[in-house]
Parts: C-alpha cells; sequence; structure tokens
C-alpha cells in the first residue's frame, strides 16, 4: 500500500535507471577487460583505433558489437572518442591497463565477490545468513582476489611504512605481524626498507602459497615466517611485535570476532608498538537525528558498497570508526592517526595508551 506523495513530483525515474544500468556498467568493464580492449589501445597509443582495428586487436569478428562496446566505455569516461577512433582516458591508461603499476584490471572484474551472494541477497538480509555455496565460492576465490589487489597494497603498505618512520614508529629492525596477509603484498612493501626486519605473515591455508611466491620473490624468505591457520587462533608471541597489520580483514568479520581480533593485535605488541588497521570504514551511526545524514550517506556510496558485498558473501558487513575506537578503547589504546596513502585508502594507527596518560579521546 503506497502512502500519499511526499514532496515535489520527481523529475523522471533517472536515478532508478542509474542503479538498474549499474550492472549493464558493471558488464561493459569486464567484458573489455575479459577481452583485453584497454591494453590494445594501450599498445596502439594516440589517435587510438577505429572499430574494426579495435576488434581485430582484440580477436572479435563482430565490429558493430566492439563499437557499441567502445560507445558505452565512452559514456562510461573510460575511453575518449572522436567519431574515428577511440582511446583510453587516463583514468583507464592509469587503472585498466593490465602493465600500470597502479592497475586494477585484474580487481576490476572480481571486487564484487561471489555473484550468486547478489543473487541470494534478499534471502541473506532476510535471514542474516550467507548462503553455503556463496561462503566456499569467496574462499575459493581468495586467491585470486589477494593477487589482484597486490599492487594497490604494496603502495598502500610502503606509504604506512614511510609514515611510520616519520611518526618514529618504524624501528632499524622492525618485527611485524600481518594477520590475514593475502598476497604478502604489505609484507614484501613494508621489510623492502628494512634490511633488519622481521615479520610473521599469518593467512588461510589456502591462500598461504600466494603469500609465499610473493616473499621468495623479493627474496625475504630467511625474514619471513607464514603461518597456516585462523588470525584468532595461530599461536604467536604476545607483546613482542613492533607493528601489527590488520589490513582489509575487519570488514569481513562479525563485530564481535573483529573486536577480538583487535584486541588481540594490540596484545601482540612490544612497548611503543603500534597497530595499522587499513580498510574502508562505513559513515559512524548519527549520534544525534542529523538533517545531513542523505548528503554523509551519499558521499560514502563506495565504502557502503564496499560493506554491503560484504554482508553478501561473509558474516562481515562492515567497520566503522567509532567501532574502531571502541574497540581499541576497550583494548586500553586509541586511534592516534588516520592516513590515506593513496586516495581511497584509508589506514588507522592505533597505539596502546601509557598509563599516566590523561589526554581525552580524539
Ligand atoms: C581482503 S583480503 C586482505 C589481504 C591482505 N591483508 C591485503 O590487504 O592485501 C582478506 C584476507 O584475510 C584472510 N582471512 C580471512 N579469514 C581469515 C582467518 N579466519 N584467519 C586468517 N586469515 C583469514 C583471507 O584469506 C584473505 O587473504
Amino acid at each position: 500500500m503506497s502512502g500519499p506523495p511526499t514532496g515535489a513530483p520527481p523529475a523522471g525515474p533517472g536515478p532508478v535507471w542509474d542503479v538498474v544500468n549499474g550492472l549493464a556498467a558493471f558488464g561493459a568493464l569486464s567484458a573489455a577487460l575479459e577481452l583485453g580492449l584497454f591494453d590494445a589501445l594501450a599498445a596502439a597509443g594516440q589517435p587510438g583505433l577505429a572499430p574494426e582495428e579495435l576488434a581485430a586487436a582484440v580477436s572479435a569478428s563482430d565490429a558493430g558489437a566492439v563499437e557499441l562496446l567502445a560507445e558505452v566505455l565512452v559514456s562510461l569516461g573510460l575511453l575518449t572518442g572522436d567519431g574515428r577512433a577511440v582511446a583510453l582516458t587516463p583514468v583507464a591508461e592509469h587503472f585498466l591497463v593490465s602493465d600500470s603499476p597502479a592497475s586494477m584490471a585484474a580487481l576490476g572484474r572480481l571486487s564484487p565477490g561471489p555473484w550468486s551472494g547478489w543473487q541470494q541477497l534478499a534471502a541473506t538480509v532476510r535471514t542474516g545468513a550467507v548462503p553455503a555455496g556463496t561462503r566456499a565460492e569467496l574462499a575459493a576465490g581468495y586467491p585470486d582476489l589477494v593477487r589482484a589487489t597486490a599492487p594497490t597494497q604494496r603502495a598502500v603498505a610502503a606509504g604506512v611504512a614511510a609514515a611510520l618512520a616519520g611518526r618514529e614508529l618504524w624501528p632499524a629492525a622492525p618485527r611485524v605481524v600481518d594477520l590475514g596477509c593475502g598476497s604478502g603484498a604489505w609484507l614484501a612493501a613494508l621489510l623492502a626498507d628494512r634490511p633488519g626486519a622481521t615479520a610473521v605473515g599469518v593467512d588461510l591455508p589456502g591462500v598461504l602459497p600466494v603469500a609465499r611466491d610473493t616473499v621468495a620473490e623479493a627474496g625475504l624468505d630467511p625474514r619471513v615466517s607464514l603461518l597456516a591457520g585462523d588470525y584468532l587462533e595461530v599461536d604467536l608471541p604476545a607483546g613482542a611485535a613492533d607493528v601489527v597489520v590488520l589490513a582489509h580483514v575487519l570488514r569481513a568479520e562479525p563485530a564481535e570476532r573483529a573486536r577480538r581480533l583487535l584486541l588481540r593485535a594490540l596484545d601482540l605488541l612490544a612497548p611503543g608498538g603500534v597497530v595499522v588497521v587499513a580498510d574502508y570504514p562505513r559513515p559512524d551511526p548519527a549520534a544525534a537525528p542529523d538533517p545531513d545524514r542523505s548528503a554523509v550517506l551519499a558521499g560514502a556510496r563506495h565504502e557502503l558498497l564496499l560493506s554491503l558485498t560484504m554482508a553478501a558473501a561473509t558474516d562481515g558487513s562492515g567497520v566503522t570508526v567509532a567501532d574502531l575506537r571502541a574497540w581499541a578503547g576497550d583494548g586500553g589504546a586509541r586511534l592516534t592517526d588516520v592516513l590515506q596513502p593513496v586516495p581511497r585508502q584509508s589506514v588507522f594507527l592505533i597505539r596502546p595508551v601509557p598509563p599516566t596518560a590523561t589526554e581525552t579521546q580524539r
């Protein structure tokens, strides 16, 4: 039953179409990546390729279909077109060409997670339980996912090492623990500039070989131990780490496990140590009704959709900065710094509060 209309009538259903078309836009990006379309345009350089040339370059027999796909990508701001040829925009050149240092070419297709999770989202929302098949798909996909995120995470970790050094939190021979180390990108980047640094990486048995390859390629085997298991259970010495990394793990955990994980990370720290949390936090819940709440949520669409991606395939549904502050407080620590080593990547430094500190929480 619909109630009486409120406010002025809308100009049209544009916002609804924008959402519906999101799937088609993702399909276009995904197909272009699978066809190697951005790589072909990168190889061709300026002034780009005409539809027939682009079709030949991606081994497609239907130049008309390639032309339509290219036109869609122009409309999405990923290609430019002058009526004769299409070429890469700076965004595509930087992020969608496979051998670019900041490439998201592999991640772009994997980022939404298992498709079954989206198809069954209504049931998941209704029951609060992610289907077993979706969980299994996610677990099987983690090795590819962590490989795909490695270029970005290396850049983030390098920025974090520099930030820690600037805050005198990066000793000459730091001892690092990375809980949920994934590809090993953080381990490789953090140890790169400190020949005396050592590290322990923890991840699930199916993913650990990816980290093992990264560590071996970087020549870090003698300095890195990799342990398979649940990061809440694996045996690790308390009070012996200078830096504990929790990168992109908390949002996939239910709140109580995420809280325990942060407390565990704090427990692993030696005096003067720091926990580094990388995540895409959801907006904090409004303390009071806030007329600008809609604007806040609209500004956090990326973080909210990533949190929903978690809800569709994991037991987690994102974290907020308020969560981090509260859990840090439970562990006698506080959130001291928020970094953004690369755009859209938030990193939080959490440090134990010295017993004498009277400073109020920031
Ligand atoms: C999104 S990835 C992040 C990987 C890495 N920290 C990074 O930022 O590149 C999440 C990682 O957590 C790992 N993970 C999930 N549950 C885990 C658990 N219970 N114990 C250990 N690792 C776990 C996954 O296998 C995956 O490698």
